[in-house]
């Protein structure tokens, strides 16, 4: 499925040592024992989903499409950058007149984002998904009190069965305005948090009404979530890339560039960043990550990968099998000396780039990570997400961290509360 391959300088990736550690964490993670062990709720999440609750998403789902040419789901950090990355995965680049578009907001504090959303959605049909684990994160909720006004001011008493709320099932703001409103309701567990949450109804609602197979998705999670769940160093993915990834920090290499060639994937990077920064960046521990797209960014970023302060480390995530292609052909004139490459698809280009930029970049210091998706499906991403989630908890705990907690993100919203003068919080 996922193969994880290295190329850097020589080193025992897997010592002994290292074997007894990932061991004792295997352990601890599969038997729910270790720092943050009531956040393990992802683990075994695919497998136990019921066909109750699928159908549930399902049905909504529909109704949604049925009542709405356009849903926006509100949402910030682990709470859109899920059905964000599937969906940006597995859409079009363009679609004429799409019968139905998801949208997102409240992912940011942008006046003119908001306005000309309303302005967008005023001839057509619309359907909200507010979704907010705590129930009390600031930017959706900003985002939602416009939209709610919105929507009640354009539906009246219909605005209410056009709203969907996904949240804890027994605390936070959100819960008693969707209580005092009669919102349908769906729940964010209380043991998955927001950056594991993708196969919860967090992600799985916005995905199913972009029309996406959600079993599918949750097909390749469950195949992940079993397959990757034996200890075999030699062989696990999810333990190889952490247990490399871990070696690489231990020499210096402090950063991870995420580097794909498919700007499809440019999301999942996004949410790929949230996973491993707000798991592993604590104690003034953990790998800073990064993201580029190529050929892109070799335009940019590429010299300082090339050439910068050697504590880069890059992870290509690369497709095998691309949905289409297209191939070049001999022109009558050459003005644009492009003849050498007729015959060579564009997907050939890119399989030579990634081949001559992994080259330079290693010559150049730069230790590389290759992680081989064989193509972009749902069932695919599904595998791929899970892997991910996987290993970041393995790395999070080689790092002695609990990943499951993000204690630092605390201080700049006190800052902001306290400048605000947000109740109980003026006199601090
Ligand atoms: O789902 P919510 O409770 O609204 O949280 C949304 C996001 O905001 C927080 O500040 C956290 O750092 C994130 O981990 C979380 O995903």
């Amino acid at each position: 499925m996922i193969n994880v391959t290295y190329s850097g300088q020589k080193q025992d990736v897997l010592n002994q040592n290292q074997v007894s550690r990932l061991q004792a964490i295997h352990e601890d993670l599969y038997k729910k024992q270790g720092a943050g062990n009531d956040f393990l709720g992802w683990l075994d999440w695919p497998s136990g989903l019921s066909d109750e609750f699928l159908n549930n998403i399902r049905n909504t789902a529909d109704q949604i499409q049925k009542q709405a040419d356009v849903l926006i789901v509100i949402g910030i950090g682990g709470s859109y950058l899920g059905s964000k990355a599937v969906i940006e995965a597995l859409k079009p680049h363009f679609e004429k007149n799409p019968n139905f578009e998801v949208l997102f907001a409240g992912q940011h504090v942008s006046g003119a984002y908001l306005k000309q959303l309303m302005d967008y959605i005023d001839d057509r049909e619309v359907a909200l998904n507010v979704i907010s684990k705590s129930g009390t994160t600031t930017e959706p909720a900003i985002a939602f009190r416009f939209l709610q006004n919105y929507m009640e001011d354009r539906y009246g008493e219909e605005a209410s069965s056009r709203i969907y709320v996904t949240t804890d099932e027994n605390k936070g703001a959100l819960l008693n305005l969707a209580k005092e409103k009669g919102y349908q309701r769906f729940v964010v567990p209380d043991d998955v948090g927001g950056r594991y949450s993708v196969f919860t109804a967090v992600g799985l609602l916005p995905i199913a009404a972009a029309g996406y197979n959600i079993d599918e998705l949750i097909h390749g999670a469950k195949q992940a979530e079993d397959g990757l769940s034996t200890f075999d160093p030699e062989n696990n993915p999810a333990i190889q890339y952490a247990a490399i990834r871990h070696n690489l920090y231990e020499q210096g290499f402090t950063n991870e560039v995420l580097a794909t060639f498919e700007p499809k994937l440019s999301y999942v990077q996004e949410w790929w960043k949230q996973l491993y920064g707000e798991s592993e960046g604590k104690e003034h521990k953990g790998i800073f990550p990064v993201s580029v797209t190529y050929t892109t960014d070799l335009h940019s970023l590429g010299q300082y990968i090339q050439d910068g302060k050697r504590d880069l480390l890059e992870s290509f995530l690369i497709v095998e099998e691309v949905e289409e292609d297209l191939e070049l052909f001999e022109a009558e004139q050459n003005a644009d000396e492009l003849n050498y490459l007729a015959g060579t698809s564009l997907n050939d280009f890119n399989l030579v780039a990634y081949e001559g930029t992994s080259k330079a970049h290693l010559s150049g210091g730069v230790p590389q990570i290759g992680i081989h998706l064989p193509k972009i499906d749902e069932y695919h991403i599904g595998y791929l997400l899970y892997f991910y989630m996987l290993a970041c908890a393995y790395s999070a705990y080689l790092l002695d961290i609990n990943p499951f907690n993000q204690p630092g993100v605390e201080e700049y919203k006190t800052n902001i509360f306290k400048l605000l003068k947000k109740p109980g919080y003026e006199t601090e």
